[in-house]
C-alpha cells in the first residue's frame, strides 16, 4: 500500500432521473514525498477524483487510504492550492498566513518564527504587513502556499493553481513551488490541463480517459527530466520527446 492509496474508486452523479458515471475502477498508489499530476480530457473526472481524495466527497464505490488509514471527510490534514488564492483582502499577508493556527488557537512563537521562514522562503518577506490587493497574482499565490505549508499538511493537492497567470510568472512559480514542496518533502497531487507544467513538475502522470473516467495510461516521467528545474526541463530534448509521447495517447482519447 502506498503513502496515499485509492483503491477501485467509482463515482457516479444521481440527477433526477438520470445518473452520469464520472469515475471507473481507479486504483493508484502515491510515495511519500512524492508529486503526481493527472491529466485527461475535459469532463474525464479529474476534478471529482480530486475532491473524493480531498474527503470532500464519498466515492460510490471504493476507498481511499491515507497513511494506511481511511480517510476521513473533511480532512484537516490535507491542504490546497486551487486557481484561486481566497486570501482574506482585510487581513495583512502574515495574518493570511496564521489563519490555520488562528482558527485551531494554536498561535504560538514558533508557529510566528515558521511563518517568517515561510514567507522569506517564497520571497514575500519584506512585504509581510501588505495586504493581499497590494500584490500581484503570482505573489498571491505564493502566499497560498505559505497559507498551507504552516499546517503541516500531509498530502498537498493542487488544482490547477497557475492557470490564471501570465506564462513567464508560471514559469518561475512552477520553479519556486516545486523547490519548497521538495524541501518539505510534500506529497502533492496536481490537477492540470497543461501537458508541459504535469511533465515539469511530476514525477508521474496519470492520464485519464472520459465517460466514464479510467486510468488511460500512468506514465513514469524520465530522470533526466526529474532531475532538472521545471524552467530547464523545458529546454530538454527529452521532454518534447516525452510530450509528444504523452500528447498523442491524449489526442487519441479526445
Ligand atoms: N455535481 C455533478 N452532478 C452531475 N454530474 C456531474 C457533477 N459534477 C461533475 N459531473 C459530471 O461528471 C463528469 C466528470 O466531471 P469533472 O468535473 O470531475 O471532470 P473534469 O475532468 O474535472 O472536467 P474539466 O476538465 O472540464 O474541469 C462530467 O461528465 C461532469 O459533467
Amino acid at each position: 500500500m502506498g503513502y496515499l492509496t485509492v483503491e477501485k474508486v467509482s463515482h457516479l452523479y444521481f440527477t433526477e432521473k438520470n445518473f452520469t458515471k464520472a469515475l471507473e475502477d481507479i486504483s493508484l498508489d502515491v510515495k511519500k514525498g512524492s508529486f503526481v499530476s493527472i491529466i485527461g480530457p475535459s469532463g474525464c473526472g479529474k476534478t471529482t477524483l480530486l475532491s473524493i481524495i480531498a474527503g470532500l466527497i464519498n466515492p460510490t464505490q471504493g476507498n481511499v487510504f491515507l497513511e494506511q488509514k481511511p480517510l476521513e471527510r473533511q480532512n484537516s490534514s490535507i491542504g490546497y492550492m486551487l486557481q484561486q488564492d481566497y486570501l482574506f483582502p482585510w487581513k495583512n499577508i502574515m495574518e493570511n498566513v496564521l489563519i490555520g493556527p488562528h482558527i485551531q488557537k494554536n498561535i504560538t512563537n514558533e508557529i510566528r518564527q515558521k511563518a517568517k521562514e515561510l514567507l522569506n522562503e517564497i520571497g514575500i518577506g519584506q512585504t509581510k504587513e501588505s495586504y493581499p490587493d497590494q500584490l500581484s497574482g503570482g505573489m498571491r499565490q505564493r502566499v497560498a502556499l505559505a497559507r498551507t505549508l504552516i499546517t503541516d499538511p500531509k498530502l498537498l493537492l493542487l488544482d490547477e493553481p497557475f492557470s490564471a497567470l501570465d506564462y513567464q510568472t508560471k514559469l518561475k512559480l512552477e520553479n519556486l513551488v516545486l523547490n519548497i514542496l521538495k524541501k518539505y518533502q510534500m506529497t502533492s497531487i496536481l490537477v492540470t490541463h497543461d501537458i508541459g507544467e504535469a511533465i515539469a513538475m511530476s514525477e508521474s502522470i496519470v492520464l485519464l480517459n472520459s465517460n466514464p473516467g479510467r486510468i488511460a495510461n500512468v506514465f513514469d516521467v524520465p530522470e533526466e527530466i526529474v532531475e532538472l528545474s521545471p524552467f530547464d526541463s523545458r529546454q530538454s530534448p527529452v521532454y518534447s520527446e516525452f510530450f509528444q509521447t504523452v500528447w498523442k495517447e491524449l489526442e487519441s482519447l479526445e
